[in-house]
Order: C-alpha cells, then structure tokens, then sequence
C-alpha cells in the first residue's frame, strides 16, 4: 500500500506504549474487492488485562498533569493527525470502503475532536456553593472517573476513536480502546501519532482482536475500569450495560437509530432534495443518523419521489479511490443481506421500486442506492433499521399523523424536518422523541453540538460541552472552617 508515512500501518496492538505481536493475526481485508489489506493481532482477554493493567498504573501521573499539560498533548496530537490526512484517509478507505472525499472528511471530522476537547480540558470547572450555615463552605469538584474502556464501530473507524479518546484523556482518564476487528488499522495508525505526539506509555491502548465478548468481559469485569464508552447496535450496547453494572461503571451508549425524515408540503423542496441524498446515502447508509424513513406530505408526494429518485440513479457508486465516486460498497455480506431482506419484504408488502433496487453490477458488496415508493408501517423497514442505501418514502397527510408515524419507534437518536413554518419547525421539533433534530438540515453532526440519542438509542452524549462529562465525576466537599 502507497502511503507517505509507512509507520502509520500497524499490525500490532499497542499497550503500555509498546507495540504488541501474537503469533496469531487475523485479516483486514478491503470490502470493495474482499483483498486482504494486511493482518493484525488476535489478541483477548490476557492482553486487555495487560492494557488494564497498564492504564492503572498510567492514571496517577495523567490525572496529575495540569490541565494544560494535556491540552497541549492533545493538541500535538491534532497537529500529527491534520499533517498525515492523506494517509489516514487512505487506510480508512482501505479497511472502510468508503469513498476517499468522506474519508478525508471523517479525518477531519475526528481530527477536530481532539482540538475540541484540548481547550474543554482546561474549562472543567466546578462551584462554590453560598454555605448554608456560617463556619462552613460548600465546594464542588469534577474530577476524572479514572481508567476508561471504548468499543468503537467499523462505520467511522478514525471519528469514532477521537470522539471518545478525545474527552477522556482530556478530563485526566486513561483509555483501553477496543476497535471493530473489520477496520483496526485507523485505530492503530491513531495510535502511532499519539506515540509521536508524546502521550505517556499506558494512557491510550488499543487492543486487536477477533474475540469482541472476551475483550468485553475483560473491560466491564475488571472494577479498575470505572466506565465504558460504546457506539454500536444495540443489542450489544444492552449486553454490555448489563456487565457494566457488576461493578457499577459508568456508561455512555451510541446505539442504533431509526431516523425520520419529516418533508411538509410548505418546503423547500429542492433544499429537501438535497439534505435528503446527504441524510440516506452518506457512507452508503451505514451512520446511525442515517434517515431510515422518509415521510412526505401528500400533495408532495410525487414531485418529491420523482426528484429524489433521478438524483439518487445519478449516484456514483464504485470502489473508494476512483475519482468522482460518491457510493461505495457495505462494510459486508452480512450487511448486503439486511438491505435485501428489507427490500423483499417491502416489495412483497406493496412497495414500488423507483431507483436502484438489486446488487449493482461491480458484485461484492456494492448495491444499488434505492428508493422505494408506497411504503407503509407493516414493512420490516419502518420498525428495524437498515443500516444501507435504501430509501423507503411514506406518505402523511396532516402533523399529527406525521409525528405519530415519527415517533412510533423504540428508538430516539436523530430525526429531520422541512419546513419554512417557524411555529411548526418548534412545534414538531419539540414533539420529536429524540436525542437530536435537524430543522432544514440533513447532516447535523459535529464537534461543537452533543450527540447521543434516547430510548434504546442510548444514553450519555459524545463532543460539546456536554461530552467530557461523562468522564468526570461530580464530587461535593463541606469543609468546616471553625
Ligand atoms: N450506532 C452506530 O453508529 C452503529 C450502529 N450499528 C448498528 O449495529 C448493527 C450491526 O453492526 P455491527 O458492526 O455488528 O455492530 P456491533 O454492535 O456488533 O459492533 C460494534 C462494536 O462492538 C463490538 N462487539 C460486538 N459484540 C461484542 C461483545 N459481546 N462484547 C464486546 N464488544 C462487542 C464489535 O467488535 C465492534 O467493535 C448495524 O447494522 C447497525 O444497525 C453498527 C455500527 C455503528
Ligand atoms: O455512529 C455513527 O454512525 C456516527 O456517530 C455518525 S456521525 O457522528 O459521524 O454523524
């Protein structure tokens, strides 16, 4: 693989800022061509206690350093990522599939959490309390909740490392971060520039590994652990609550979503139109804001379908580095098989397919971006999330109905709305049972804005002010003072 700087590709774990080989690796392998990219250690549960082990013994020392000291790390560690874009960009597309333009703009996206949370480093304040009888004060103090663990997904392999690294190293925690064995290496090539940046030993692990559930059970069963962070599906982020609570860590869950997309007819429909093939498509799908339902007011129905459809035929979809493409392949067969399982159940139900709608003739994992007309809520599609590129458009005739429809969902993470009436962008927006609402924006994702869901779409918030919280603890002193 062609790469500027060469020490960016890793394949072995890195622990106690030593790099850590086994005789057993596994593949990484390009989901656009099923090639193997390279193989990386198999390791499990001896090696996470290890990486336990070693963020113990790094946490006195980290939380130690003025709040300063840490920012300027972290801030060495923004500036190493920014000067090796390309790089990374190039290895997320190798190991991610998606295309190389939302690579570098997962790059920077990450990136810009690390500089975030470098200046939120020196901003944890806590209060003095006006006492309450004369010859004592009330103090408060937010300190860091110690060893930290993250599981992060294979969706943002780079973004979703530094939305959670970020925080906590930032707040005085130490960090075992466990990837998605599917794509480890923007991980690793995180780690090497943290190295490079000056990061003490011990303070961001990482740990490889195809074994998930041993790795996990490590994390949640070791009580040095004192939280976990995980973006996932949500059956492992209820399991992995579960384990947390036997030594009562604190828990931070970025689970699945089940958006709506909520299109009234006094709209814009063009700007619709366009936050619409952003909301669906960006990373073919595969983001947990990803609009799962389109619900379209029914005077607009068609013109609505037939503009979103001729746009979304004209998608590029082919492998990452190809010039102009703008679709590339599911992350794997498994996820192939979802998106064709919700389409046949959505055609046998009655839906009407108006763009795309089979496996796109590259083979491998790349399907055809989708949309399909005549959805309704008996089909799997509205109930479960696809996680890929199909559009599934229902119909509504007046608010009620379209927030009813919105809100009949377990889930609660991120959910739009058009619509040029101020009163009813509040009112539908405050309606909303969700975590986060885009008003005439279809991507609303950032550093600055805190991300995170209700229901079983998780709990706690990643980036903003809010996110470096879930990393620190809430402590109360009354000091008597005669
Ligand atoms: N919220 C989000 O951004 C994401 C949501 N998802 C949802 O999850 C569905 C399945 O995707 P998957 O990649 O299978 O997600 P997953 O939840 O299985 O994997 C996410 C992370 O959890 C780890 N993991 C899996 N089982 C574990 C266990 N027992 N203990 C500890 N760690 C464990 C995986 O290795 C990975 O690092 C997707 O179709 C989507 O609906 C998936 C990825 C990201
Ligand atoms: O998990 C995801 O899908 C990401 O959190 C989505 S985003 O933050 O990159 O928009």
């Amino acid at each position: 693989m062609a790469l500027g700087n060469s020490a960016l590709l890793r394949q072995d774990a890195y622990i106690d800022g030593k790099w850590i080989s086994a005789m057993q690796r596994f593949s990484v392998t390009d989901p656009a061509t099923g090639a193997e990219v390279t193989q990386v250690a198999d390791l499990a549960a001896e090696a996470t206690s290890m990486a336990v082990d070693a963020a113990h013994r790094a946490l006195p020392a980290w939380r130690d350093r003025s709040s300063g000291e840490r920012a300027e790390l972290l801030k060495e560690w923004f500036h190493l990522v920014m000067a090796n874009r390309q790089d990374l960009a190039r290895l997320l597309s190798l190991e991610q599939g998606k295309p190389l333009t939302e690579s570098l703009g997962e790059i920077d996206y990450g990136a810009r959490f690390l500089e975030w949370f470098a200046e939120e480093a020196k901003r944890v304040y806590g209060d003095i309390i006006p006492h309450d009888r004369t010859g004592r004060r009330l103090v408060v103090l937010k300190q860091p909740v110690g060893v930290a663990a993250a599981i992060t997904p294979w969706n943002f392999p780079h973004a979703m490392v530094t939305r959670k690294a970020a925080p906590a190293l930032a707040a005085g925690c130490t960090l075992v971060l466990k990837p998605d064995p599917q794509t480890p290496l923007s991980a690793l090539a995180l780690a090497a520039l943290a190295e490079q940046a000056g990061i003490p030993a011990g303070v961001f692990n990482v740990v490889t590994g195809r074994d998930a559930a041993a790795i996990g059970t490590v994390l949640t069963g070791d009580a040095r652990v004192r939280k976990l962070s995980f973006t996932g599906s949500t059956p492992v982020g209820k399991l992995l609550m579960a384990q947390s609570a036997q030594h009562m860590q604190k828990v931070s869950l970025e689970l699945g979503g089940n958006a709506p997309f909520i299109i009234f007819d006094d709209a814009d429909l063009d700007a619709a139109v366009e936050g619409a093939l952003a909301s669906k498509f960006r990373n073919s799908g595969q983001t947990c804001v990803c609009t799962n339902r389109f619900l379209v007011h029914h005077r607009i129905y068609d013109a609505f379908c037939q503009r979103f459809s001729t746009s979304v035929a004209a998608l590029r979809v082919g492998p990452a580095f190809e010039e102009g493409v703008q679709q590339g392949p599911l992350i794997n067969e498994d996820a192939l098989r979802k998106v064709e399982t919700h389409l046949a159940d959505a055609i046998g139900k009655g839906a009407r397919v108006l763009s795309g709608g089979q496996r796109h003739a590259l083979g491998g994992a790349f399907f055809q971006p989708t949309v399909l007309a005549d959805a309704t809520p008996d089909m799997l599609l509205f109930q479960e999330e696809t996680f890929g590129p199909l559009a599934p458009v229902f119909r509504f005739h007046d608010e009620d109905e379209a927030l009813a429809l919105a809100n009949d969902t377990p889930f609660g993470l991120a959910a739009y709305v058009y619509t040029r009436d101020l009163g009813r962008a509040w009112r539908v927006g405050e309606a909303l049972e969700y975590g986060m609402v885009g008003v005439n924006e279809g991507i609303i994702s950032n550093e600055r804005a805190p991300f995170g869901g209700i229901k079983e779409s998780g709990q706690g918030r990643e980036g903003s002010r809010y996110g470096i919280e879930d990393y620190l603890e809430v402590k109360y002193m009354c000091l008597g003072i005669g």
